[in-house]
């Protein structure tokens, strides 16, 4: 008989044991813990793809404002509200801007070039900041967006470009701050690919540009839900950002894209003053010799988890797949690795944004993501996060920890948490339960910040309120009880573990109960005429992966 994920192996404590038990027949769960982000570039801008992407499983998108207008982004917004209000996911998709940060950047080629130009070792290439060549690059000058970089380069310093793939040697320093230049790695240079002096940060401070800040203003005026701020390697930024989001925008989340060494270094203040965080191994793996780049990772993620933000693990996931429809071994071994070593969310950039499969691309992504949690001895990790949380804790913490022991030691199907801000989901998360955490919300913005957490999976219920107070947070139970069974998440006769209030408002948190899942009948019956069935089963019938 198949048995479902790596259970069998998962009862072993000691590390090389569980590894000796997994099995590659095992079968897997009907549902994915790890949220998956995807870029929206060209490949998959028109409503009919988008709106695939989210039945495939697609639960952020990323607009990269580094690349196409105000007008473009502002385009794609209205195409992913249109793809998602074709779909009837119970779990809308957020929208997450990233600001083009202070990264250095070439310009673009001479059109009759292409978008691409081959560069072989040894070619001289002059590098300049001259503003009329911005869009004029050829095989012997390119434009670098920084004279401030250009001026601090020295002779022999090596220059990375792209993801690292191409760099040039500084051979001489000309007038007008002009750099001569020499191919040393060859590779292709993309029109605005970054570039990158190893560990030279690309600017005296870490702050928003100008055009990060019009970013923002275009963040707040389209009422997305996470800021991605590029180029973080001191806690000021994200101060700065929260300022300019104010009240309007006090509800949106900031994740602190850390792609260069100071940002590593730095860390500890980042992910205290950030929502979250993303290891940005592209850019940081100019920063850091290609070797360097797993130990920043683990070291970031593990670090994340005990601060209990979340983390999200990007570039190069599946790039082979921008050219190939099959994603190579050592790729889907990285997706699975990076969700090994605890990453909250799997980004896909290049992949959906500008490749040939975008979709297969997170067909892909999806598959490797739910054998991967199913090989996480969430038991272990579960008490070693419990370990490294001081104590005392509050009254949420307490309550999480409580739902995640009480889930493992009655093997429990579900966590079902009632909440309004996200927080108490986002709490029990953070402990990594070896189940399904169904968070019950009234709003469609906690749904979507939510995505950004292992193991959650956000149902929103947004029917009008039902009587009194615990009614109502019986009603919505009911309710995430329903889909779960239709989904074949949770079956009768199963455990479920309820984290609810005892009071109502932010904070009160603070109760948990073990039941055995009734069957559909008596879960109807008493809230039959409060529901929209004809919703209720577009909302059932929606199927992702
Ligand atoms: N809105 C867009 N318009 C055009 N091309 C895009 C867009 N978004 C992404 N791309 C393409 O997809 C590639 C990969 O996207 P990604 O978001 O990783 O950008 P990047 O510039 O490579 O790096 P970074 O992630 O550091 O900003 C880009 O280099 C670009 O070619
Ligand atoms: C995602 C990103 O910015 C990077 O990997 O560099």
């Amino acid at each position: 008989m198949t048995t479902i994920g790596q259970s069998f192996a998962n009862r072993y404590d000691s590390a090389l044991t569980q590894l000796c038990g997994l099995d590659v027949d095992s079968g897997i769960r009907p549902f994915r813990m790890t949220p998956i982000i995807c870029t929206i570039g060209p490949s998959c801008e028109n409503i009919k793809i988008i709106a695939e992407m989210i039945e495939v499983g697609m639960n952020i998108c990323r607009l990269n404002m580094a690349h196409g207008t105000f007008e473009y982004h502002s385009q794609l917004i209205k195409n992913v509200r249109e793809a998602m209000s074709q779909t009837h996911s119970p779990s809308p998709v957020a929208i997450a801007v990233e600001l083009g940060g202070q990264g250095v950047r070439c310009g673009c080629f001479l059109p009759e070039l292409g978008e691409e130009v081959k560069f072989k070792k040894g070619d001289v290439v002059i590098l300049t900041n001259e503003k009329e060549l911005q869009d004029k690059c050829d095989r012997s000058v390119l434009y670098i967006n920084s004279q401030y970089y250009l001026n601090l380069a020295k002779i022999g310093h090596k220059i990375w470009v792209g993801d690292g793939l191409l760099s040039f040697v500084v051979k001489e320093k000309l007038n007008h701050g002009k750099l001569r230049a020499e191919v040393d790695t060859e590779g292709e240079i993309s029109n605005l690919d970054h570039c990158i002096i190893p560990r030279v940060p690309p600017a005296p401070t870490c702050c928003l540009t100008d055009y990060d800040k019009e970013c923002i203003k275009f963040a707040l005026a389209h009422n997305v839900d996470m800021i991605f701020a590029s180029w973080v390697w001191s806690e000021s930024i994200i101060k700065e950002i929260r300022s300019m989001l104010g009240d309007k925008g006090a509800k949106m989340k900031i994740i602190a894209n850390i792609e260069n060494y100071m940002g590593v270094k730095n860390f500890n203040e980042i992910v205290e003053a950030a929502d979250g965080v993303m290891v940005a191994r592209g850019d940081l793996g100019m920063d850091l010799p290609p070797e360097k780049v797993f130990l920043a990772q683990k070291n970031m993620i593990g670090r994340a988890n005990v601060a209990g933000k979340p983390v999200i693990c990007a570039a190069q996931m599946l790039d082979s797949m921008v050219k190939n429809p099959r994603p190579t071994r050592a790729e889907a071994g990285d997706v699975a690795n990076a969700i090994l070593d605890g990453a909250d969310c799997i980004m896909l950039s290049r992949e959906t944004a500008a490749g040939r499969y975008p979709v297969l691309a997170l067909k892909y992504a999806c598959a490797i993501a739910r054998e991967a949690e199913m090989a996480v001895h969430h038991d272990r990790v579960y008490r070693q996060l419990r370990a490294s949380t001081p104590l005392p804790v509050d009254s949420t913490h307490c309550t999480a920890i409580s739902a995640v022991e009480a889930s493992i030691r009655c093997q429990a199907s579900a966590i079902i948490v009632v909440t309004n801000s996200g927080r108490s989901a986002g709490v029990v998360a953070r402990y990594r339960p070896p189940c399904l955490i169904v968070a019950v919300t009234k709003s469609q913005h906690t749904v979507k910040l939510l995505h950004l957490h292992r193991g959650i999976y956000p149902v929103l219920h947004d029917a009008a309120s039902c009587g009194e107070w615990i009614d109502d947070i019986d009603f919505r139970i009911n309710h995430a009880l329903i889909i779960c069974k239709r989904r074949g998440y949770v079956k009768a006769g199963d455990y479920c573990i309820l984290v609810t209030g005892s009071m109502e408002g932010p904070g009160w948190t603070n109760t948990v109960r073990t039941i055995s899942v009734p069957d559909q009948d008596t879960l109807t019956q008493k809230y039959v005429n409060l529901v929209n069935q004809t919703h209720l089963n577009q909302v059932i019938d929606h199927k992702e992966s």
